[in-house]
């Protein structure tokens, strides 16, 4: 926007930096973790990915909002980012298809905002710090009293949060006469991910977080697939139990980002938080199976141990980060499950990772009997 009509607002980190810019969306104060996601285009599916629970966003993109917002946009029925950090945020859109303006979007979904902030040089501070948590409030000016409120907040690593974002009941999608049918543990599922599993013949059946296997094997999947989701993997005991009962059924099995993660525990392989995690659209893996780069979608602040991996002799890394050597996807030598760090559904992103999806379905054609 920027116009003088704008209320003054103020983003205060952890560690003391201050930055003053203007209010944007609804008024009033949030907290959660800071964490910045490169990517151009896409802002209305990231603000609905659930992953993003209890996180405020800093947009790298110079300008967001150009385009607007539309119904179909979306990665859930609402916004699920805490807040969101600008260098310039738009109210005019000039999509023909577009519904509504960001500002008009956000004030409806109670995000709190600040735009006109120097974030070139707030990525570079959150780059070299590492991930913290923030206030932004365009009601407090007192900073002792926005410390106080800051304090306030929990801290991500050890904060379990899937099951706040989980469906409450369970749903389908996709054809039921079809032979192919995947259980979905929902832990914050991304709406395309299940999307690309439909649109490849599958039926479909998502259960909240919290389900257990005798619940899951009551529908008779064919396959089991554990969703992205948000908060610290470690901190879901009751998940990796799940997830050790569905893998202790040899059935075709794939997880993406939490799923990955939840996989790699109940393998008994440890995560760890990571310094300021991997957000954005361009992020380059190698897929170590058949020597190919992929460039991914991400957005994950936890990561898979590389020491402890090696030590799991029934694992083998399938993929892995060009740019730091992260471990971005395993698979069980064992038994038909594999999983991967990044997005392959690719909202928004580019579609080089969509082949799991197809791996995925021939996986369980060639284990039916
Ligand atoms: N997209 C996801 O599933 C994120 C997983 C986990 N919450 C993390 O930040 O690493």
């Amino acid at each position: 926007m920027s116009n003088t009509l704008q209320k003054p607002a103020v983003l205060l980190l952890e560690d003391g930096t201050i930055h003053y810019g203007k209010a944007f969306g609804k008024i009033g104060t949030t907290t959660g973790e800071i964490c910045f996601n490169t990517g151009m285009t896409g802002y209305q599916e990231v603000f609905t990915d659930p992953s993003y629970y209890g996180q405020i966003v800093i947009m790298n993109s110079v300008h967001v909002g150009n385009y607007g917002t539309k119904d179909t946009d979306v990665e859930s029925d609402s916004v699920k980012i805490r807040g969101m950090i600008g260098r310039n945020l738009e109210e005019q859109y000039s999509r023909k298809q577009a519904t509504e303006s960001l500002d008009q979007y956000l004030i409806k979904n109670n995000i709190v905002c600040i735009e006109g902030v120097d974030t070139r040089a707030l990525v570079t501070h959150v780059r070299t710090k590492g991930a913290m948590n923030c206030i932004i409030s365009s009601e407090i000016t007192d900073v002792e009293e926005l410390k106080k409120e800051l304090a306030k907040t929990p801290n991500m690593d050890g904060l379990e949060l899937a099951s706040v974002v989980s469906t409450t009941k369970p749903y389908t999608l996709g054809d039921p006469n079809s032979p192919v049918k995947i259980a979905v543990l929902d832990f914050g599922t991304k709406q395309h991910i299940l999307t690309c599993m439909v649109e490849r013949g599958a039926y479909v059946k998502v259960f909240p977080a919290k389900t257990p296997i005798s619940e899951l094997k009551a529908f008779a999947p064919n396959g089991y697939f554990i969703s992205n989701g948000p908060g610290d993997p470690a901190a879901m005991d009751y998940a990796i139990i799940t997830v050790k009962d569905v893998l202790k059924e040899k059935v075709p099995t794939f997880g993406i980002c939490l799923g990955h993660q939840l996989i790699a525990l109940a393998n008994d392989i440890d995560t760890y938080k990571m310094h300021h995690g991997h957000r954005g659209l361009n992020h380059p893996v190698k897929n170590l199976l058949t020597g190919k780069c992929e460039v991914t979608t991400q957005n994950h602040g936890f990561g898979v141990d590389p020491e402890s991996v090696k030590k799991a002799k029934n694992i083998e890394v399938t993929h892995v980060n060009l740019n730091d050597e992260s471990i971005e996807g395993i698979r069980m030598k064992d038994q038909p499950a594999f999983s991967v760090q990044y997005h392959p559904e690719s909202t928004p992103g580019p579609h080089d990772s969509r082949y799991l999806f197809d791996d995925f379905i021939n996986l369980i054609k060639e284990h039916m009997n």
